[in-house]
């Protein structure tokens, strides 16, 4: 195998035969490595008979050959530079090359004499045998058992890691995905690969089933071997997740699961799909109840969260005040902020103050932020506490937790507050990998506890925050309910509301509006599905302009660049669409934008990552939360510099992001981690608002085209909202109510719950969700 390989590349491809003179620098994190080469043999046009190599290899080892496949690269300032792409150990392969072999340095305890015998019994090809298969060394004569561990461990050190990326190449892996493949099963790699590759469905995250597919073909494994079957059964309730679902109905999943599987004439019975299910289910890989099939992690995250908000809305009552303390404190505060709440705001705010806990919702401008403030207010005034964190101490903190999933909405709460916010991460103290700093075992101090912007929170997070709130805590969650629900699954806020039981406040009169916010009103009239004509009409903050959908991108580049001329900054401009990759997609928006308002210039350096180009003084998005940097996903921020390998301290490329005053820098590798933002998807723009909204309505967006979707975009713009594109396609878009529920089962649970006879409570669940998740 490894024989054709070489062939092919050799016929193929530009290919160094060479040895090892000096490693000039090596990250073994990321096996890139930087190295001087003594040429062998070569078809490339060098002329040095020695060439610095880079690329992504372990340490390579004197006295050994390699073969390396790439390009020749021109550096300036140090010439001729060979870059690899791929490369392999030249093993020897004649008889006397491979007893020179493992009779060198490298291989402990194996003189010339007993690599004779080795080489003498296995042939020359002894390498390969062993590392398929160590125990042909049992055949070679006096090789003590020590010995032939040591070497089988030796070989597998110097050849274990090449091979295996070589081999797994041959199946069209790339490096990355090779390397995390053998992070995970190391030297059992091949073993796995060749007798189980679905095993990789199960344990690599973001294996598809196809994949696996395709190599299991290679091997003969069966259409309908028990294993492939199982696999489509996770991937397929992996991919039930990602749209939202906690579970999958068991006959729902049989016929996805038939799809996914995809076997044309050779049918596969709805019955052998049930029996792998339910094996499934027996080794605790999938759970069912009642008909509902769930990932683990999700089963114990809905039904911990149920038990969890359970705990804590059936705990015992606080302190109580009286109704005329209560109304005393609240008079107090319209005198000193001179405002007098509607009658809901007033509810909202008494309530809230002897509840253990308790939802507001309402759409923009009905005052959730005011009630909030009135809430934390009339708490300190009827319990003697300090607004101000600095009069606390360490045997009484601060009181107030406020927090929001994402970073922007946290400081937006900190701003209309002026108490500290945070994200739930750091609330939690996330420590980017499994596990937060709180839970049960070690909860959050403080009385008081508001989570805005809800509806965004999923199962998971949930969960995990409500494991670390003490019972006695005050909790009060705020959210729009006609907004997105949250990426991840579940459907949390509107769960919660459906139950009647569960206190709830419903903000629903507008006080922004009778500032003359036209905004305002349009989400208010969509939300009930209104949209005529008059609800279009032009006003001093919104308008629509109607144009051709072969116009629409000249006519939000017009506006973006008069927005700009008019002195507003990149920062407060925000195109949203709804999709990534259409001819009206985020990224052509990004791309143009990105040509109008920071072009290529003498000044500007940049870095080209796969087909796109970062330069200083971009808008970029971060896409994934990332803890030790303490940015999040969906923080906003501007490239700040780009430095060079040879700028830098530790000689990489880097990356630098300035977000809220905070620097955060990339390597080339992790710059997939952020993307530009000049235009952004409506569904990251959750929690955020800015003071321009453009967002073009187009056609063929129709099928994304979906009223929370709308509504979600038009109420993140503050001062200033253009829609520009096809008014029908926008109409349609507001009636057209998203149907497709989400199957969740919080509700059930709950009720459950509630009618269990009092006193007994639910099984101590010790697991976390995060326990299941990588
Ligand atoms: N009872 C009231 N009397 C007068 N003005 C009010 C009242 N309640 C709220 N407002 C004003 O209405 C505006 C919107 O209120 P607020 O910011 O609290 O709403 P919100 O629901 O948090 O809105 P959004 O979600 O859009 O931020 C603010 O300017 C606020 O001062």
């Amino acid at each position: 195998m490894e024989k054709q390989l070489e062939e092919h590349f050799h016929e193929e491809k530009g290919y160094i035969k060479g040895e090892l003179v000096r490693m000039i620098y090596q990250n073994p994190d990321e096996h890139f490595s930087i190295a001087l080469i003594h040429i062998i043999d070569t078809n490339e046009s060098i002329e040095e008979t020695e060439v610095v190599i880079k690329g992504h290899f372990s340490p390579l080892h004197k006295g050994e050959h390699y073969l390396f496949y790439g390009k020749v690269t021109n550096h300036p300032k140090f010439g001729d530079q060979y870059y690899v792409e791929h490369y392999q150990k030249d093993i020897p392969t004649s008889k006397e090359g491979v007893v020179l072999y493992l009779s060198s340095d490298l291989f402990y305890g194996i003189g010339k004499r007993t690599a004779e015998r080795i080489v003498g019994v296995l042939g020359e090809d002894a390498i390969q045998k062993i590392l398929h298969d160590s125990s042909v060394l049992d055949e070679v004569p006096h090789l003590s058992k020590e010995k032939a561990e040591q070497l089988v461990a030796d070989l597998k050190e110097h050849q274990g890691f090449e091979h295996i990326v070589v081999t797994l190449s041959e199946y069209g892996f790339g490096l990355q995905m090779a390397q995390k493949i053998y992070e995970v099963y190391k030297d059992r790699t091949l073993e796995i690969l060749q007798e189980n590759p679905y095993q990789f469905v199960f344990d690599i995250t973001g294996f598809g089933f196809k994949r696996a597919d395709e190599v299991a073909a290679k091997h003969g494994i069966s259409y309908n071997h028990p294993s492939r079957i199982q696999a489509a059964c996770l991937y397929s309730l992996n991919e039930w997740s990602q749209q939202g679902h906690v579970y999958a109905p068991h006959d729902e999943l049989i016929e996805q699961v038939k799809n996914v599987l995809n076997t044309g004439e050779n049918a596969l019975t709805s019955e052998m799909i049930s029996t792998q299910i339910n094996d499934l289910v027996e080794d605790r890989h999938l759970i069912e109840e009642e008909g509902k099939v769930y990932l683990p992690s999700l089963y114990y995250a809905e039904t911990g969260f149920a038990e969890q908000f359970n705990r804590l809305w059936m705990a015992e009552s606080m302190e109580e005040h009286t109704q005329a303390d209560i109304m005393k404190v609240i008079g107090e505060i319209e005198e000193e902020e001179h405002i007098s709440y509607g009658k809901e705001q007033y509810d909202a705010i008494e309530r809230a103050l002897h509840s253990n806990l308790m939802i507001l919702t309402g759409g923009p401008g009905t005052g959730k932020t005011t009630v909030i403030k009135g809430i934390i207010t009339a708490y300190a005034k009827l319990n003697r506490k300090s607004l101000y964190p600095a009069d606390y101490t360490q045997d009484e903190p601060f009181p107030f937790l406020l927090t929001a999933p994402t970073g922007r909405a946290a400081k937006r709460m900190h701003e209309s507050t002026g108490i500290p916010a945070v994200t739930i991460h750091r609330l939690l103290g996330w420590n980017g990998t499994e596990s937060f700093e709180h839970d049960h075992d070690n909860p959050l101090s403080g009385k008081v506890l508001i989570i805005d912007e809800f509806s965004m929170v999923d199962i998971w997070l949930a969960n995990q925050l409500f494991r670390a709130i003490p019972s006695g805590m005050q909790v009060l969650l705020v959210g729009d309910e006609d907004q997105l629900p949250s990426v991840g699954p579940g459907q949390v806020l509107s769960d919660l509301l459906s139950l009647a039981q569960v206190p709830a406040i419903s903000l629903k009169e507008v006080y922004r509006q009778k500032e003359g916010s036209k905004i305002i009103r349009l989400a208010h009239d969509m939300k009930q599905g209104k949209c005529e004509a008059q609800t279009l009409e032009k006003a001093k903050d919104f308008t629509f302009i109607s144009c051709e959908e072969t116009q629409v991108l000249h006519v939000v580049q017009t506006v973006y660049k008069r927005a700009i001329d008019k002195g507003h900054t990149v920062k407060d401009i925000q195109i949203l669409a709804p999709m990534y990759r259409s001819k009206l997609g985020i990224h052509r928006f990004n791309e143009e934008i990105q040509q109008l308002v920071n072009p290529p210039s003498r000044q500007r350096r940049e870095m080209k990552v796969k087909d796109v180009t970062f330069r200083t003084g971009d808008k970029v998005i971060q896409l994934v939360n990332q803890a030790e940097s303490g940015v999040f996903n969906g923080d906003i921020g501007e490239v700040v510099a780009i430095y060079r390998e040879g700028e830098t301290k530790d000689q990489k490329e880097k990356l630098v992001v300035l977000f809220d005053g905070k620097e955060v820098e990339y390597l080339r590798k992790d710059v997939s981690q952020i993307m530009h933002a000049y235009c952004t998807s409506i569904h990251k723009s959750q929690g955020s608002e800015f003071s321009i909204v453009i967002i073009p309505v187009v056609r063929s967006y129709a099928r994304m085209l979906r009223r929370n979707l709308l509504y979600t975009a038009v109420t993140r713009s503050k001062t200033s909202l253009i829609l520009c594109g096809d008014e029908q396609a926008f109409r349609k878009g507001v009636q057209t109510v998203d149907t497709n529920r989400r199957y969740t089962s919080l509700t059930t649970y709950l009720q459950r719950i509630q009618e269990r006879p009092q006193g007994e409570v639910g099984e101590e669940e010790e697991l976390s969700p995060y326990d299941f998740m990588e």
